[in-house]
């Protein structure tokens, strides 16, 4: 039977024609250019080798096979890589394996796996292309794969760029590897988009195309595969069964709006002529995401907000990074010298005598049973303490805004910003002074001020606290930059 007559034959030929008219039609992938496809020995991408294979004298391209092995799956795994590899010597192009630990990935970055197998997936891609020569990377997702998507991120939860999907040509983001190093200008492309899966299940029966099937995507355990097997046939045939053509629009105008919101965002980072708080929400978020991004992170959700409605103020995304908004409206990922301004405390317990360093400043305290009142002559950098009234457990740290203090002599609790204020401490000289807080909770000593009346030496006292200190250092935490420091 002949391809015109035989109606399977005229399926495959069709296929062919639509993709080639999707390449030419959207640019995608440019006559005469090195193509790197990605192959993981699945139907799908196995479908878009044979294809762009067939196309390639067409368009005059150089293809080249790239398979990673995640070694996630034991021996499955090998045979995947073997598959592709065979495949890619019967095509005769040249082929790259690479593989990666993504276990250990996962667990030192505390991801899922399957975000580390991505991020290293991504890696290696990007490395080949580049090493091979080639602008484009093509990539076999299709028109099921982002309809699963679509939900999948409604029901994790997303916004407009989210609902957007994956788009037909699109830079390669930088890898999660290694946010610093500039991308160069590779673009991944998906010749398959818009072809539903079932289309490339049949051209691969047809055409004989080998693929592997992986076990994984049976399971029920998977969301995805909740959504392909249970959710979507069930829309389908109940709800909606224009839903291939409902979804796909409404991401493409979604897409559409958060690109006109990105690009706003672009250009306000590029020149900032409004106040980033008069921004419209959605700009300020785009103009939050974009930072982050650049910064190597996933913008999520809490993390955008957290640093829209907070400058100033330090956000974790993780055991490791911390973000700082200034007023203006950038980002910066917090470096570790910020780090050290957590409220970091100590806890002292005040035996008869000792000493102790706390973040450069050696104290050492003696105490010692005495009648009444009677305090040494002056001496620098030396207090004295009722140290009964001071307890036997004290905290050290350095100021907070916020915190009170009652030095000698005044009548009630002060703001300690306006005590340093008045005794002339300059403002980035304030978090350097160490403070000791007693057993009750109140402040007893301040660094250079006088001690707390409430804890002074009366008639009275039974022991006396003798409190000396002097500093390795002339400072205490480091100061943050005063465009990002807490209001
Ligand atoms: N291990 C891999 N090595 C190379 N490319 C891969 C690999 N895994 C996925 N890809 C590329 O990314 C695309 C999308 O990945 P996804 O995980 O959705 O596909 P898959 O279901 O594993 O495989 P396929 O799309 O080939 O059926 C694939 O079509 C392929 O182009």
């Amino acid at each position: 039977m002949t391809a015109a007559a035989d109606p399977n034959a005229r399926a495959a030929q069709q296929l062919l024609h639509h993709v080639a008219a999707n390449l030419r039609s959207l640019g995608l992938i440019e006559p005469r250019q090195k193509v790197l496809v990605a192959v993981s020995g699945g139907c799908d991408s196995m479908v878009l080798l044979d294809l762009l294979h067939r196309l390639a004298p067409r368009f005059e391209w150089a293809l080249a096979v790239a398979h990673f092995n995640h070694q996630l799956r034991g021996e499955a795994a090998d045979a995947d890589e073997a598959l592709v590899r065979q495949q890619a010597t019967r095509f005769q192009l040249p082929f790259f394996a690479g593989r990666g630990d993504v276990r250990a990935l996962a667990r030192q970055r505390r991801w899922s796996l399957e975000m580390a197998a991505r991020a290293l997936r991504l890696d290696f891609l990007l490395r080949t292309a580049r090493d091979w020569g080639s602008p484009v990377i093509a990539l076999g997702h299709h028109a099921d794969d982002q309809l699963e998507l679509f939900f999948l991120r409604i029901l994790r939860g997303t916004g407009g760029e989210g609902l957007e999907g994956m788009r037909w040509k699109s830079p390669a983001p930088q890898t999660p590897m290694s946010p610093a190093e500039p991308s160069p200008t590779t673009l991944l492309v998906r010749p398959l988009l818009d072809v539903p899966r079932a289309t490339l299940r049949a051209y691969a029966a047809l055409r004989q195309v080998p693929f592997r099937e992986d076990t994984s995507n049976r399971s029920t355990d998977i969301l995805r595969n909740r959504i392909r097997h249970e959710l979507l046939p069930l829309l389908e045939s109940a709800y909606q069964p224009g839903l291939r053509h409902t979804i796909p629009r409404l991401m493409e105008i979604v897409g559409a709006e958060a690109a006109a919101v990105r690009l706003w965002a672009e250009r306000w980072l590029a020149t900032p002529d409004t106040p980033f708080d008069q921004l419209p929400e959605a700009v300020q978020r785009a103009v939050l995401r974009l930072q982050l991004r650049q910064l190597g992170h996933e913008p999520t959700f809490e993390l955008v907000e957290q640093l829209r409605l907070h400058p100033g103020r330090r956000v974790t995304a993780g055991p490791h990074t911390w973000f700082l908004r200034n007023p203006q409206g950038r980002v910066q990922v917090a470096p570790p010298t910020q780090l050290a301004f957590q409220p970091r405390q100590a806890a002292l317990k005040l035996t008869r005598a000792g000493h102790a360093t706390f973040e450069g400043v050696h104290l050492s305290w003696r105490i010692t049973p005495t009648r009444g009142d009677r305090r040494p002559p002056h001496k620098p950098r030396v207090e004295y303490f009722d140290a009964d009234a001071v307890g036997r457990i004290v905290l050290l740290r350095f100021w907070q805004p916020g915190d009170r203090f009652q030095p000698l002599g005044l009548p009630r609790p002060a703001k300690l910003q306006d005590l340093f204020t008045e005794a002339g401490v300059p403002p980035d000289e304030r978090r350097r002074r160490l403070l000791a807080i007693a057993s009750n909770g109140t402040i007893f000593w301040v660094e250079g001020l006088r001690p707390g009346e409430a804890f002074k030496l009366t008639p009275n006292t039974r022991h006396r606290l003798r409190w000396a200190w002097t500093r390795e250092t002339p400072a205490g935490p480091p100061e943050l930059p005063p465009e990002l420091a807490e209001p």
